[in-house]
């Protein structure tokens, strides 16, 4: 077991190159947010914007979008159901699942559509309705972000064994592309390659409705332009609970689009301390 630190995002965090422009931030695309859950999607989408993706589009339903455009004029809007296969394939990243609810076409064409050198984020409804059509993970750079009932329903482990770093690896083992786990609890585990990192922040100040489609939305702007992916994902996880956790000081909760507002300030901090490093290569592939 390994603590999830501060120098981990420091280190993936860095200054840009003067010479780059949007295309080197990387591309996400978000899929989710049906008709009741529209919400989900703009909180990921307003942590992707503010994590500094290069490009977001939002597909999803149409019933959305002035909301959307109205909160993000940065975000691109689509409707879900019309050419989802094209803009997947334009995409670097693709996060499906927060607030998709039941929509299992739109899933399944997406699972169909990937393609093994993007990132593929899957979240909240998607992960549980894949534990219940038992659909297999698509060949992506997959990264599973569910809660402990999610897990449940997905890995098969029950809630009182998850915090047995042995059950959580034996069902993550069986399962092929071997994922990286986001398991997230008031004591969240990311489990990658060999090695379980615990996260060290955060608190209860954080048990609020779309606290984790904002995660989602940090991973995917992470992933999106710093690289291997499995880094990415460590800065995201500990800068969303940092950063909430400064919130906490004078907030009794730290709601997800405060912690959103706070991402481009405490990026440019962990930014700095790195500024003696090279710059981050983009887009260099794993
Ligand atoms: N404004 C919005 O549009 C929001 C949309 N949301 C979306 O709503 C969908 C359903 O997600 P939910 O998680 O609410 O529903 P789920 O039914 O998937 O999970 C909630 C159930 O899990 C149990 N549970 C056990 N341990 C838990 C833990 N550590 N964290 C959370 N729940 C735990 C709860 O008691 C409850 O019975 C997701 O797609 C999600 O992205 C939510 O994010 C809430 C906000
Ligand atoms: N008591 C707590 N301490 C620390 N983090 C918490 C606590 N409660 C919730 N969180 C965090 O809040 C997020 C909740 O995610 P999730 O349940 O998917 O929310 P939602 O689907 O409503 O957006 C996770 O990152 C989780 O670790
Ligand atoms: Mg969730």
């Amino acid at each position: 077991m390994l603590t999830l630190s501060h120098d981990i995002a420091a280190n993936v965090v860095n200054k840009r190159q003067n010479n780059s422009f949007k295309g080197n931030y990387g591309h996400v695309l978000i899929i989710g947010g049906n008709e009741n859950l529209g919400g989900a999607v703009i909180m990921n989408a307003q942590a992707a914007v503010y994590s500094g993706a290069g490009l977001v589009t939002v597909a999803t339903d149409l019933a959305n979008k002035s909301a959307i455009h109205a909160r993000l004029p940065e975000v691109m809007v689509m409707d879900y159901r019309k050419d989802l296969s094209a803009a997947i394939k334009k995409a670097d990243v693709i996060l499906i699942g927060s607030g998709l609810g039941q929509e299992l076409t739109i899933l399944k064409e997406t699972l169909q559509a990937v393609q093994a050198k993007q990132t593929l984020i899957i979240d909240g409804s998607a992960i549980t309705m894949m534990a219940e059509q038992h659909l297999p993970l698509p060949n992506a750079k997959v990264v599973l972000t569910p809660h402990q009932m999610e897990w449940q329903r997905f890995g098969e482990v029950v809630i009182a064994d998850q915090s047995r770093e042995d059950a959580n690896w034996e069902a993550l083992i069986n399962l092929n592309p071997e994922p990286i786990l986001v398991l997230k609890s008031s004591a969240t585990q990311v489990y990658l390659k060999d090695d379980m990192y615990q996260l060290s922040v955060g608190g209860p100040y954080q048990a609020t409705g779309g606290m984790g489609d904002t995660l989602a939305g940090m991973i995917a702007g992470f992933t999106a332009q710093f690289s291997p992916v499995s880094h990415a994902v460590l800065a995201a996880v500990y800068t969303h609970s940092a950063i909430a956790e400064e919130l906490s000081k004078t907030a009794y909760v730290t709601l997800p689009s405060k912690i959103a507002e706070a991402i481009p300030a405490y990026m440019q901090r962990l930014a700095m301390e790195t500024v003696s490093k090279a710059p981050v290569d983009t887009k260099q592939e794993e």
